[in-house]
């Protein structure tokens, strides 16, 4: 795996402070409320499992899979919910925990599903956020790095499946995504 990063862009120590930060941030800013956190699967399983050890108000969790990229790596634009929800999220404090905003394309359509159910409030927490990539506007509370416009993999993020279980966050060098 290591032989097709071209270079770590996020490594290990800088997530770890990172994840932390936001978690202290979240714990103040949600404090006397309850919160929902929901994570985006599939990529922001890693990134969601540590966030909330940083967490100290009590949580509820929950999952949603939806999915604009298949095996590439530009968005096809369409999103399909692949799992919903368990739970209802009436009347409930909604934190949508994701990896990367890129086109904003897939947290766009979310938010409307989302917010077509009456939460108390969403808010997006976004380990990531390519800006360059944007296709459409996004209000996004808590982003952990600002990244550049370059196909990145690790710490949840994949390629075709791969380089999840990376612990940093890599530039994936070209050619293996253009083989
Ligand atoms: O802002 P956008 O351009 O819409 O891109 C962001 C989305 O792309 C990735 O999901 P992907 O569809 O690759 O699924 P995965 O999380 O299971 O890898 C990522 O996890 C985000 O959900
Ligand atoms: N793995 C991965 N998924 C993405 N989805 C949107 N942008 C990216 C990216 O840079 N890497």
């Amino acid at each position: 795996m290591k032989e097709d990063i071209r270079e770590v862009l996020i490594n290990e120590e800088q997530l770890k402070n990172k994840v932390m930060k936001l978690g202290k941030q979240i714990s103040k800013d949600y404090e006397g409320e309850s919160l929902t956190v929901i994570c985006i699967l599939k990529g922001a399983v890693m990134f969601m499992t540590e966030l909330i050890k940083n967490i100290e108000i009590p949580i509820e969790i929950d999952f949603m899979d939806v999915s604009s990229y298949g095996n590439q790596t530009t968005s096809s634009g369409v999103v399909k919910i692949i799992k919903d929800l368990d739970s209802s999220i009436e009347g409930k404090n909604i934190l949508i925990v994701e990896d990367i905003i890129d086109s904003g394309l897939t947290l766009n359509y979310l938010m409307k599903i989302l917010k077509s159910r009456s939460p108390k409030s969403v808010e997006i927490c976004s380990l990531l956020d390519k800006p360059e990539g944007r296709n459409v506007d996004m209000e996004v509370k808590y982003v952990g790095f600002i990244v550049p416009d370059a196909f990145l993999v690790g710490y949840g993020l994949d390629f075709a499946e791969k380089y999840r279980n990376l612990p940093y966050i890599g530039i994936l060098k070209e050619e293996i995504y253009l083989s």
